[in-house]
């Protein structure tokens, strides 16, 4: 049986905050850089993203939009987390097209090169090879289910009564 589709204004909303954010002027570099500053992710961005991770139970960072994808790995993680029934109100999606930073702040967060990149309560659980392995293998479902990020079955979802 298919779930509702991930799509809400909820999500389009989650993704604005942090997309201003990661984009504040200062993040360029200065002439006079210290050690400190000399870090891949400053403060700033790591900040933005701590908060776009804890921003939902569920966080995908992606190409696009769930509602548009533009990009065939990041379609197939937002097509598998519908099939698997998880609540739109228990999530929140980044598109990483809208902000450099964010795209390369979000490898170095998570240590790992590519997007999509999902995470539950905050923590990184991987890329699209492996929602597609672990959707398989019913290894998702049971995490999905023991997180309490799936939709009711009488098809109300958390999002309506937020
Ligand atoms: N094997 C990867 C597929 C994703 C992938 O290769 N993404 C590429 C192309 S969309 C990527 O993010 N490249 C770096 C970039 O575009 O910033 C996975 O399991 O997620
Ligand atoms: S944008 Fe080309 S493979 Fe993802």
């Amino acid at each position: 049986m298919f779930a509702r589709p991930l799509l809400s204004a909820t999500l389009r909303q989650a993704a604005r905050p942090v997309a201003r954010q990661v984009t504040a002027a200062h993040l360029r570099p200065s002439p006079f850089l210290t050690a400190s500053q000399l870090r891949l992710l400053s403060d700033h961005t790591k900040q933005a993203i701590e908060k776009a991770v804890g921003s939902a139970p569920v966080v995908l960072f992606m190409k696009g939009t769930p509602e548009t994808p533009q990009c065939g790995f990041s379609r197939a993680s937002i097509q598998i987390l519908g099939l698997q029934g998880v609540d739109p109100g228990k999530f929140a999606a980044f598109n990483v097209l809208e902000d450099q930073e964010l795209r390369s702040g979000i490898k170095e967060f998570s240590d790992w090169p590519t997007i999509p990149q999902l995470y539950i309560d905050k923590e990184f659980v991987g890329g699209c090879d492996i929602l597609v392995s672990m959707h398989q293998d019913g290894s998702l479902a049971k995490m999905l289910e023991e997180k309490g990020v799936l939709a009711p079955l009488d098809g109300s979802s958390s999002e309506s009564k937020e």
